[in-house]
């Protein structure tokens, strides 16, 4: 039994919170670290629990990981790089989604790799079929074993002309792993472009790669045979921020996101404000506010980068049970990232979800029979319950509707917000949360 976190809603969050590397960005630049033929140097690392997943994978398989104790950078030294224990490898079945991007690094540093079944959060099917079929047009042969995948490469790794059916951002960072250091030119058309993706290219370039992001989503790779460590910065965490502000709309607060960056937040900024929220810019990061008077509804539809990205969703989704109206939440990235929503309910929020594409443009689900859109009725009056957190932002999303209700909640399963929210506790006890962990 995991511990219990009681939270007594009805107090405005206030105060600052700093937000550092991306959980999307942090765990990749890990894994890019077998690239090199040296130690690389990785800055603004979060302390969160798919760091300490890849630690621990990287380890295993022989690369030297050393923590600063002052401030938390990372050198990695893949210089012992060597095949990890299958049965430590087994143990990290489930844990991330991470360990799939092990395979193009692996079989440039050792020859071979072995993948565990994968974890991440249960917000659909979420099948690898693009990362192996890419793989296997590098010339990978990939045997699926009982609680994983082995991957090999006896003829090396060759340079493609590849095109993804839909643009994933794993199977794009599969392909920029292994074409940087697979012999020849791959194309890559239907490539994802998020801030996370660029953000690795930049670092992969820092390695010595030769990467071109072209125009319409089409990625160039020229192969080099060898890659030297990197000294990075990570990207800040542009899920998280925009998390903090729809807690700061929510509660009707004031927070403040040292490090939140407005290049990276876009989508996410001119949505906030159509709702009513209020945000100032500065150098340092952007204070998100409540300016008072009532929030508007609106109608939403999740994209890849540059649209609206769907990890703000369910955050945002709380906030619409605040706002006066009917509001329209079409999810087009995942078919089933709408469960968080019983708990709102259960909380006294009214959404209904529907099967059909509630959204300017039809998506892959709308003939699939997933209930992919929402239709939120508010302003609701949240009432405390008992919620047992079922992913990552669903989880987050049940911590503010939590904090604006009245009355107190119980809540399990806090654990699986340690996957991506840094030291989520301390941040929400110093924005005046009144909550209380019990064992
Ligand atoms: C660790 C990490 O960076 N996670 C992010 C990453 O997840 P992740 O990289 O897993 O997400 P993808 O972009 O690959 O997934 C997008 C869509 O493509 C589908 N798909 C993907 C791969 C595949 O082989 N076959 C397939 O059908 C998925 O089921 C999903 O419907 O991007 C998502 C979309 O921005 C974010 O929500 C996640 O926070
Ligand atoms: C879906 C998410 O993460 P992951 O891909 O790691 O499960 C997320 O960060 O919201």
């Amino acid at each position: 039994m995991g511990k219990v976190l009681t939270i007594h809603g009805g107090v405005p969050l206030k105060g600052t919170v700093t937000v550092r590397g991306a959980k999307n960005l942090v765990p990749k630049a890990m894994v890019a670290a077998l690239l090199g033929d040296g130690p690389s140097l990785l800055r603004n690392v979060p302390e969160i629990r798919d760091v300490e997943i890849v630690t621990s994978l990287l380890t295993l398989h022989g690369v030297k990981v050393d923590k600063d104790p002052a401030t938390g950078d990372l050198t990695l030294d893949p210089q012992g790089a060597k095949t990890a224990p299958s049965n430590a490898i087994d143990a990290h079945a489930g844990d991330s989604r991470i360990p799939i991007l092990f395979c193009g690094p692996l079989i440039h540093a050792i020859g071979e790799a072995f993948i565990p079944d994968l974890g991440g959060c249960r917000i659909g099917d979420r099948p690898i079929d693009y990362h192996l079929n890419v793989l296997r047009s590098f010339g990978a042969v990939v045997d699926k074993r009982p609680g994983g995948i082995a991957i090999s490469a006896p003829g090396g790794l060759k340079g493609a002309k590849l095109e993804l059916p839909y643009p994933s951002v794993g199977a794009t960072e599969q392909v920029l792993l292994t074409a940087v250091r697979a012999e020849g030119i791959t194309e890559l058309k239907g490539a994802a472009v998020e801030p996370e993706i660029m953000d690795l290219i930049a670092l992969l370039q820092k390695m010595g790669a030769i990467i071109t992001v072209q125009t319409d989503r089409v990625i160039r790779i020229e192969g080099v045979s060898a890659l030297s460590g990197y000294n990075h910065k990570a990207l800040p965490d542009r899920n998280e921020s925009a998390s903090w502000a729809s807690a700061a709309l929510v509660t009707r607060g004031d927070i403040y996101v040292e490090g939140a960056d407005q290049q990276d937040l876009t989508a996410f900024l001119n949505t906030y404000r159509k709702i009513g929220g209020a945000f100032e810019v500065d150098d340092a990061g952007i204070r998100f506010f409540h300016p008072g008077g009532p929030l508007k509804p609106l109608v939403l539809e999740t994209d890849v980068h540059p649209g609206f990205m769907t990890d703000w969703q369910q955050p945002l989704v709380v906030a619409l049970t605040q706002a006066e109206g009917v509001s329209i939440v079409h999810e087009t990235v995942y078919e089933n990232r709408f469960g968080f929503t019983e708990a709102l309910v259960r909380m006294g929020a009214t959404i209904q979800l529907h099967r059909e594409c509630l959204g300017a443009v039809p998506c892959r689900f709308g003939q699939r029979n997933f209930l992919h859109s929402a239709v939120v009725t508010g302003p609701a009056r949240l009432n405390g319950a008992d919620i047992d957190i079922p992913d990552l932002r669903g989880g987050f999303s049940h911590l503010i509707a939590a904090l604006a209700a009245e009355g107190s909640s119980r809540v399990t399963g806090i654990e699986l917000i340690n996957r991506g929210y840094e030291r989520f506790l301390d941040k929400l006890q110093g924005l005046g949360a009144r909550v209380e962990l019990t064992a």
